[in-house]
């Protein structure tokens, strides 16, 4: 708790003129982040699939007053894109400072499914698009000193049931990010990487079955939310852990007491919401010795 809560000196003036890409900014945290970012008047690039909404999230950025924003629309599901997203960046800008990788693909909350390829295709999205757009922007992040910033949850360090995709992904990122920050260090490569812990987040996006399904949790907002990751981000700080009572409290029952940790995430749940909600998409594998089966 010491070690997260450590120096507090940010100063929005740290933003100003910063070149900024944040991935996922057409709703939720990432278009807060991209708002926060533009009255700091820093220059954004925003980057989703829905180019309507892109378009409405760069005016309001004018509106608030960045030093320019644009936007690239597509999709993550092809590294292909997240590579040229980058590019993008340095056409326009000639460099980079901050990299803001906060989209992720949709998937279920729900029994996992036995759908492989979804878990493959979710992967892509959600963790490789991330390495590849770190990849490409290095040598700008280099040059610059900037930061790497890396939105995860406490799916990604406790996981719940009901995500085992998207869990999966975002383990996946802390072992890809956690190992190369090591190298940055032992290399002295001055470039941050901050992995954001997220408890649960009120973007309205959490659909009717996940709302039903959680018992007492109370969603924290999106506008300090995004805040934080930036604050934490400019602060080269190695996690975030927001909010911090909850998501602290967990990783430190994690390390204490792992069984009762469990029990706890459990007792949060309502299962049978979960249960009576209709099968997710592809194919739910059935109970043995239900009708179609094949037992
Ligand atoms: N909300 C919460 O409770 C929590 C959220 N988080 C994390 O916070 C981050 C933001 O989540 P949140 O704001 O809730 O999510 P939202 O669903 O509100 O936003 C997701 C963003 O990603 C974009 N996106 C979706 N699919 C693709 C794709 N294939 N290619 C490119 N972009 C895509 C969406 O735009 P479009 O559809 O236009 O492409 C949208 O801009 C995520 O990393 C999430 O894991 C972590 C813990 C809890
Ligand atoms: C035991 C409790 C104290 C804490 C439990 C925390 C639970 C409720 C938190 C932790 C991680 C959260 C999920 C998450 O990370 C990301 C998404 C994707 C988004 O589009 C919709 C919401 C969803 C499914 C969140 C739902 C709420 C979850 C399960």
């Amino acid at each position: 708790v010491y070690f997260y809560s450590a120096p507090e000196n940010f100063n929005e003036e740290m933003l100003r003129g910063k070149r900024v890409i944040v991935t996922g900014a057409s709703s939720g945290i990432g278009e807060q982040m991209a708002y926060h970012l533009a009255r700091m008047g820093a220059h954004v690039l925003v980057t989703a699939r829905t180019e309507a909404k892109l378009q409405k999230v760069v005016e309001r950025c004018r509106e608030l007053g960045a030093a320019s924003a644009r936007f690239v629309s597509g999709s993550m599901e092809d590294t292909a894109f997240a590579e040229e997203v980058v590019k993008e960046a340095e056409n326009t800008w000639g460099g980079l400072d901050m990299l803001i990788l906060n989209h992720i693909g949709h998937s279920y909350f729900n029994y996992f499914d036995g759908d492989v390829d979804h878990i493959r295709k979710l992967l892509e999205t959600n963790f490789l698009s991330y390495v590849a757009m770190t990849v490409t922007a290095l040598p700008m992040l280099k040059e610059s000193e900037g930061n790497i910033v890396v939105v995860s949850s406490v799916a990604g360090k406790a996981p719940g049931p009901f995500a085992a995709p998207y869990s999966a992904t975002k383990f996946a990122l802390d072992g890809f990010f956690s190992s190369l920050r090591h190298e940055f260090i032992i290399e002295n490569v001055n470039v941050s990487i901050t992995l954001c812990i997220l408890g649960y987040i009120d973007t309205g996006k959490l659909n009717a079955t996940g709302a039903r399904g959680l018992r007492r949790v109370a969603p924290s907002p999106k506008e300090e939310c995004a805040l934080e990751i930036i604050r934490s981000g400019a602060l080269r700080q190695h996690e975030l852990h927001y909010p911090p009572g909850i998501v602290n409290g967990m990783l430190l029952l994690r390390g204490l007491a792992p069984g009762f940790l469990d029990t706890l995430i459990r007792s949060n749940i309502v299962v049978e919401n979960v249960q009576r909600a209709p099968p997710p998409h592809g194919t739910r594998v059935p109970p043995a010795g239900s009708p179609g089966s094949g037992r």
